[in-house]
């Protein structure tokens, strides 16, 4: 089936508010997939990418119960370069096709668009999956305090992983549409039904790019 469904891709990095913003359009009716919900899918126990990480790394990257010690392996990744790109390497590929799959159940349903939301939806080529792309854009400070309040992160690694994503300028060169979160949730719920008035009325987009 074709199908005009638009997608609309919502981007920012570590802790810069997709979630909330995407929480906030599923109030308006609005579907999403989140790509780190996916990412936590293909590693779970049985799946092929645990095997693979496990045959890299070993048990110290296990729990007792057999699930991927996820502090572990970030302790591991945001050290060292050369295993971030392996472990992408792994785990991408299988990202975007699961994405897909959930898309395209998107694209059965009575809904005037869907949100994919990713940390790294330029970064892994995400982005030709969707119509058009959002940036929630914070500054570099406001990102790092909320990184290490919510992830129980130490400052330098919350700095570790800024680093290891796309800087904030190559990012807003990118967007379609902006949302600056600096401000209190109801400002970011305004802002959000903004969009969704726009987004609602995007008829004939182009095909996916
Ligand atoms: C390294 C892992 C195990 C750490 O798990 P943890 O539970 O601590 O963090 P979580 O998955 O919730 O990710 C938190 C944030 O870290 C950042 N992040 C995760 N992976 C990456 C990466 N490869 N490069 C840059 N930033 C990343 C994102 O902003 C993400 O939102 C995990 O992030 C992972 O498996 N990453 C590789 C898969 C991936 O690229 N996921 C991102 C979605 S495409
Ligand atoms: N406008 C806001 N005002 C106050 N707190 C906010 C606002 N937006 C987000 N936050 C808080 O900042 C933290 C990060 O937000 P959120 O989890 O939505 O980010 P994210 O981009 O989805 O993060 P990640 O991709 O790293 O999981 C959360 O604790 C959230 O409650």
């Amino acid at each position: 089936m074709t199908s005009r469904l638009p997608i609309i891709g919502i981007t920012g990095g570590i802790a810069s508010g997709k979630s909330t913003v995407a929480r906030a359009f599923a109030r308006l009716g609005i579907p999403w997939v989140d790509a780190d919900d996916i990412a936590r899918e293909i590693v779970a126990p049985g799946e092929p990418a645990l095997d693979e990480i496990h045959r890299r790394h070993g048990s110290r990257i296990l729990l007792e119960d057999g699930q991927l010690d996820r502090r572990a392996l970030r302790d591991i990744v945001f050290a060292d370069e050369a295993e971030r790109h392996w472990l992408e390497s792994v785990t991408h590929p299988r990202i975007r096709a699961r994405l897909n799959e959930r898309l395209d159940d998107f694209r059965q349903r009575e809904v005037p668009y869907a949100l994919l939301v990713s940390p790294l939806l330029f970064e892994s080529g995400q982005s030709e999956l969707v119509d058009r792309c959002l940036v929630i854009d914070v500054p570099e400070s406001l990102q790092i305090a909320r990184t290490a309040r919510r992830d129980g992160v130490d400052e330098s690694q919350a700095r570790a992983i800024v680093a290891a994503q796309m800087s904030r300028e190559k990012r807003l060169s990118r967007a379609d549409d902006i949302l600056l979160n600096e401000g209190d949730e109801q400002d970011l719920a305004d802002r959000v039904a903004e969009l969704d008035r726009k987004y609602r009325a995007l008829g004939g987009l182009p095909p996916a790019r």
